[in-house]
């Protein structure tokens, strides 16, 4: 399908899943703002991706999602580049648990802020043209690691924050379809750092515990995730969707029981 017109943000862009999914969409023919921190990784991307896809469909902003203020700077800078916005993906994250409070601004605070920015260019309530929000949760947010007692916290808030705000933009009639992601490992150079004294602190000593899980439940390729992130794009019959990404089952969807309040 194509997304000739739409307009794509996605934070953590310049490497791993975020840069498969930045390939995916600049191949269904959407422009692309890549949001990254690492502003060689990124110009270096955004060199390989101009040479492909062609000067103007991809523009790389370098920022920090944990700041605030340039997070609201870079979706600005995004919409005076090409127009508008349709699409955000809320990506970034990283596996730090001995600067746990960072791992909680960039995996959930940050999150939540990207939503919230996302809605205020993208809802019919703000008089815009609604729009897609995929947030990437994991998952950790079902299952649980003594590895990873901060990360797994965090994606476990993504999912209910996630089907919220799902709830909200439908009985507020914002326009926007919202989703959260979880994918099982996937091979990225995330997947090393968990092996990293200075990342995992005194967790480290359950890595074993961690490689076990990961020969048992397999690893993934990013290509994968970015075709699931396509699926919740383009299904405009999916909303508040939680799809999960396994090696024994493939793209599917989490089913909850409905609410007896
Ligand atoms: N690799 C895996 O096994 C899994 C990853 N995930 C989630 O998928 C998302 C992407 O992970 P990967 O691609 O594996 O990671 P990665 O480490 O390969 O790539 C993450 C990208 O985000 C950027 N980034 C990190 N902190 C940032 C910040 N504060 N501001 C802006 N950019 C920042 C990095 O520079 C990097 O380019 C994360 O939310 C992660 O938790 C979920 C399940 C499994
Ligand atoms: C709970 C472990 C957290 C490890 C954090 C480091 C890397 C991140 C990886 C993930 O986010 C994936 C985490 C856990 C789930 C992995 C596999 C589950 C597969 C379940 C299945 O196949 O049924």
């Amino acid at each position: 399908m194509s997304l000739n017109g739409k307009v794509a943000l996605v934070t953590g862009g310049a490497q791993g899943i975020g840069r498969a999914v930045v390939q995916s969409l600049l191949q269904s023919s959407a422009k692309v703002a890549m949001v990254d921190l690492n502003k060689d990784l990124g110009e270096e991307c955004k060199a390989q991706l101009d040479a492909e896809f062609g000067e103007g469909n991809c523009t790389f902003i370098e920022c920090d999602v944990a700041n605030g203020d340039a997070l609201r700077d870079t979706f600005q800078n995004t919409v005076d580049q090409f127009g508008h916005l349709d699409i955000v993906i809320n990506n970034a994250g990283i596996t730090n648990e001995k600067d746990w409070e960072k791992t909680i601004q960039v995996n959930l605070t940050s999150v939540i802020k990207g939503t919230y920015l996302a809605l205020e260019h993208m809802s019919k309530e703000n008089g815009k043209q609604g729009g897609t929000i995929i947030n990437v949760s994991s998952m950790a947010a079902f299952m649980h690691s003594p590895h990873q007692p901060v990360y797994t916290a965090t994606k476990h808030g993504v999912i209910g924050f996630t089907r919220a705000m799902a709830d909200a933009a439908i009985q507020g009639d914002y326009g926007v379809r919202i989703h959260a992601l979880c994918p099982a490992f996937v091979d990225t150079p995330l997947l090393q750092s968990v092996e990293d004294e200075d990342n995992m602190g005194k967790f480290v000593k359950f890595k074993d515990d961690f490689k076990r899980s990961m020969s048992k439940f397999g690893v993934l390729q990013p290509s994968l995730i970015a075709e699931g992130m396509m699926r919740l794009i383009t299904d405009t019959s999916l909303h508040g969707a939680v799809m999960k990404i396994t090696c024994s089952k493939g793209i599917h969807f989490h089913t909850y029981e409905p609410m007896s309040a």
